[in-house]
Formats: structure tokens, sequence, C-alpha cells
């Protein structure tokens, strides 16, 4: 495994937490049941994951963080990795799992089903031998206008004063030389000779030069790398132009075909691209309830338009979650404006009790080299300090040449400014508003359990416990004590897998699958023996237990 990280540039000992050896850890493999059964060994893997005591489901990283490095030093930042050829392979998606990859994210907009089916498998394959909880997120093309393919190549370079044609016209094969596709059937009609392209958030910029039928030509009058696919906005007089824009649909016919996919293939996220209203949402969620009756995915809406920032609350709180798309967002917004933007969505969120995922060029250079710009450490640092819930890798792990070195940068930067935070006490200490309407019933369980919550974590934080064991069956609980930020890691115990899995997105939260006992008593016990047992916790470490089956507080050291 050490061989692998060598590989990509990457030293065992830059890893400065965290990364143990799989071969101490263990796992009880079984997705879906109660965990006795013991992990398959059929495939050609690292054959180093024995079984262990069977009854509690946790993925062998972050037990072997545990055992190293106790409580403290647990990620609390989750990590998401779009995946691409760079990373689809079996051996390479384990390297992911392997260096604290949380979710796996598939762009519908590239590939086809059967690639992206292909990958579902392996990760659930490796969920199932290897104990993770790596959840599945597809995200939609949505009908914004972008470039077609590339006629096959990965990318190509527009230099500084080049011609180039963006045609609406559908070519078979190669691309005539200097000619890039475009999806947008108005395309021609809409442009206007002067108007500015931004393609890719101002990756390369074009002038609009003439226009001769179906053909657009333009001179590049902002040079770099073209991607298949890519975004691309066009700008009069400083202005966003989007009147025909706001007439494509949000969910075109083939994101519903993909939404369909997704719900077949039992992902556990569907991220919406582009969402303008909250109704949309709202939509598509009864959709997806009237589709697949025995599970929850999680709808997340991608703030990337003008239309998302101005019904944003709205869109929030219908959503399960959103990401802050700072490629397209940035492409219709000032670029200087993302960063206030990246704050106010990053703390509504956090007063909705949404997750949030900051997105998009976060170590862009590390798509080519293998350290990233101080700035961009600078950058992620920002988005850990405003305690996110996830960060997302795009390009650096879908087609950069550095994937596991890009993970490996945001884990060792997560944990770094973490402690630092938990240090200095640096982090924001913001001002919860309450969640449930005040009208509501003083004593309805909804208002009782986030006052528990907001407690619990008040006392973990004063008395320094050592962690904060949460019981809950739909997660909600736990969802309620991560979005207190305590400065402890929180352990989340739920009896379904698909929880698990979904509350590995969320801050601060260690999901494990264990059979829940409706006798509150049996369950501490149970974890406490079964994490003890296996050298993740020790006696005389002080806990805080809470539950939604139980209403209460408790304080508790391991015996
Ligand atoms: N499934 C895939 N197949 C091929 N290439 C992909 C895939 N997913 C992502 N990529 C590549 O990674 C780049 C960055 O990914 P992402 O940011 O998700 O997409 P986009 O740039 O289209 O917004 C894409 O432009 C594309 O080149
Ligand atoms: C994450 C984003 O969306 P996509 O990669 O699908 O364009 C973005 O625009 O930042
Ligand atoms: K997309
Ligand atoms: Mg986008």
């Amino acid at each position: 495994m050490v061989a692998k990280y060598k590989k990509d540039g990457i030293s065992s000992g830059a890893v400065d937490c965290g990364l143990a050896d799989p071969a101490v850890s263990g796992t009880s493999g079984s997705d879906g049941g109660n965990g006795a059964a013991a992990p398959s060994r059929a495939t050609g893997l690292a054959s180093s994951f024995p079984s262990i005591a069977p009854g509690i489901d946790v993925d062998s990283v972050s037990e072997a963080e545990l055992k190293e490095n106790g409580f403290r030093s647990t990620r609390r930042t989750k990590l998401i990795c779009t995946i691409g050829p760079a990373s689809c392979g079996f051996e390479q998606l384990e390297a992911l799992a392997m260096a604290g990859m949380n979710v796996a994210r598939l762009n519908m907009c590239h590939g086809t089903r059967e690639w992206h089916r292909g990958v579902i498998k392996s990760v659930r394959q490796l969920n199932e031998m290897k104990g993770y909880s790596v959840a599945l997120m597809i995200d939609t093309e949505g009908s914004e206008i972008h470039m077609g393919d590339l006629g096959g190549v990965t990318s190509q370079k527009a230099e500084d004063g080049e011609e180039w044609t963006f045609s609406v016209r559908k070519f078979d094969g190669a691309l005539p030389e200097g000619t890039l596709q475009v999806n947008y059937e108005g395309f021609a009609e809409d442009v206007m000779a002067g108007d500015e392209l931004v393609v890719d958030g101002g990756m390369v910029r074009f002038e609009v030069v003439d226009k001769i039928g179906p053909d657009v030509k333009c001179r590049c009058i902002d040079p770099g790398l073209l991607l298949p696919r890519a975004n691309v906005t066009f700008w009069r007089n400083g202005r966003l132009v989007r009147e025909r824009n706001a007439m494509l649909p949000t969910i075109s016919s083939k994101d519903w075909l993909d939404i369909d996919f997704g719900i077949s293939e039992g992902v556990d996220f569907i991220a919406i691209s582009f969402v303008k209203t909250a109704d949309v949402i709202k939509h598509l969620k009864s959709y997806i309830a009237s589709r697949s009756t025995n599970r929850q995915i999680g709808v997340f809406a991608k703030i990337e338009s003008c239309d998302s920032l101005k019904n944003l609350e709205d869109i929030i709180r219908v959503a399960d979650g959103a990401m802050v798309a700072r490629g397209d967002l940035g492409a219709q917004i000032p670029l200087e404006q993302v960063p206030s933007v990246q704050r106010e969505i990053v703390t509504l969120c956090r007063q909705l009790n949404k997750p949030v995922i900051v997105a998009s060029q976060l170590l862009e250079s590390m798509i080519e080299y293998p350290t990233p710009t101080r700035a961009e450490v600078a950058d992620v640092s920002e988005a850990v300090r405003q305690r996110a819930d996830a960060l997302m890798l795009s390009g650096e792990s879908a087609m950069g040449q550095f994937p596991l070195k890009a993970l490996s940068v945001l884990r060792t930067v997560s944990l770094r400014i973490e402690r630092w935070c938990r240090e200095q006490k640096r982090h924001e200490m913001m001002r919860l508003r309450e969640l449930s309407p005040p009208s509501s019933d003083r004593q309805s369980a909804e208002r009782v359990s986030e006052q528990i919550c907001n407690s619990a974590s008040h006392m973990a934080n004063n008395l320094g416990v050592d962690a904060i064991f949460v019981y809950t069956r739909d997660g909600h609980m736990a969802s309620l004590l991560s979005r207190c930020r305590p400065d402890c890691p929180i352990f989340a115990f739920t009896d379904t897998t698909a929880v698990r899995r979904r509350l590995n997105l969320q801050w601060g939260l260690i999901p494990f699958r264990l059979d829940l006992s409706t006798d509150m008593e049996v369950n501490i016990l149970r974890t406490f023996s079964l994490l003890k047992a296996r050298g993740m916790m020790n006696s005389g470490d002080l806990v805080i237990a809470v539950s939604d089956m139980l209403q209460s507080i408790q304080i508790r050291k391991i015996p």
C-alpha cells in the first residue's frame, strides 16, 4: 500500500496523521446485514483486512486513526472526490477510500451510464469488503450552454489572438481545426459581435468577431486550456446575457434519465446543477419519494447561478444540502464576490442545518503539478475554518495527474487547520437560531432534540469530553449535533448502512452501523465494550451520550 502512495508521489512520511497501515486494522464487512460476515478476500486486493469482532461496522481508516492517535486526531471536514478516468479503477478507488474519501461524486456531464455503473459497482464492492461507508453522489448535467467533446482529445490550448469557431453543427469524429461545438441550438442567434465568451468560469475568454450561419467566429483574448464539455457563458457590456438561458429547464430530459439511473442504482445523493428556484427541488424530492419508497436520497442544490442567489434561503430550506459550485458561480457573478457569497452560503446552511459542500478549483494547479500553490492551501484553509461540511475535488481527482496526492493535501490541511482552530479557539462562535418555529409545541420531539444537542455540545466543550456518542435511527439527531460543531468528534451509531453512508458527508461525524436496541443502556454498554475491545477507546475516556430513542443526556466514563 505504501508503494501505491509513493507512485503518486506521496511518501508515507508526508501523511502527518491518520493514515495507518491497513494491516493493523480490521472490518466487519457486511453491508446491510448485522456485521457478522467476514469480508470476502476473493479479489486481488491487498489481503490485509482481517475480520475482527463482529457487531459493529466501522471503516478501517477511522479505526486506525482512533487507535493511533485517539479522538482528537480524527478529521472533521469531509472530503469528496469526483471520479473520472484518472480515478475510476478499482485500486485507485480503494486508494482514495484509504486516503479518506468520504463521498465519490459522478458528474453526469461526462462518461456513459455504463461507465458510471461500473464505478458505482466498485465503490459498493469496496464498502462491502472493507467496511467503508463511501457514499455516492451523482451530479446532473443541467441545461446551461457548454461545449462538445473536442472530438476525442482530452484538452486543447487556446493561445492569445487565435481565431476559433464556435459552431452548433454536429460533426462526426474529429472536429475541423480550430472549431469547437456548442450544445445550444440558439447560440448563433443569441450572441452578437463584440460579446465576450467566458469558458469554464474564466479559464479562457474569447471575443465574438463575426457570425456566419451556424458558426460564430471568435478571437481568443485570454488564453488557457479548453476542456471537453466546458461551460460557456456570454457577456455584453460587462453583463451576463441570460434571457434565453433563463428559459431552459433546470432539469433537462437527459437529467431526468440520469436521475432515474441514480434512483435505480441506489445512490445516496443527487446534486442538481443550476437550481433557480425552490420549486424544482420540491418537485424532484416528491418524484424521488414516489419512485424509491424504501430509501432516502439526499437532494443537494448547487448554488451556481444568479437566480439561485436570489432565492437562496428558499432553495436551501427545501433541499437536503447545498453545494457552493464556485466554477460556474464565478462565471455568473464577479469573481471578487465569490468568497463572500461562499461564506454567506456556508453560514446559512449551518443555520438551517443543511450540510454544505465547498467545490471547484480548491487545488486546481494539482491537475498538472504535484504540489499545490500557497494560495490554494490558503483557500482550503479558509473553507475548513468556515467549517463547511465537505470539500470537493473536481478535475484534480477526475482527470488530473495526482488524484491521491490532491486528496492527501486536503486531508493534511484540514487536520492541521482544525487542530489550530481548536487550540487557538479560532473558530467562529456562531449563535445558532432555533430551528423549530417558535410557535411549535414546547414539548415536540423536534424541539427537545434540538435543545438536547445544543446543550450536549455545550457541555462537551466545557467539560472537554473525548467524544459525543449519538444513537440515532434516521440520523437527524446526529446532524443536529454536527450543526453545533463541537470540539470533540461525534460517534454516530445507526442501524442502517444507508443512513451511515449519508452521515458520512457531515462535519465531525464518525458513522457506525450497529443493531440498535430500544434500551439505551444496552446500546451504551454494547458500544463501549465493542470499541474498547477493538482498541478504539480506552478506560477512563469521558463520553457524552445522547439518543433520539430516549431523550436524555448522559455523561459516562468508559469503565
Ligand atoms: N466521468 C468522467 N469521464 C471523463 N472525464 C471526466 C469525468 N468526470 C470528470 N471528468 C473530467 O474532469 C473535469 C473536471 O470535472 P468537473 O469539474 O466535475 O466537470 P466540469 O469541468 O465539466 O464542470 C471535466 O472537465 C472532465 O474533463
Ligand atoms: C461543481 C460545479 O459544477 P460542475 O462541475 O458540474 O460544473 C461548479 O460549477 O463549480
Ligand atoms: K454537473
Ligand atoms: Mg457547475
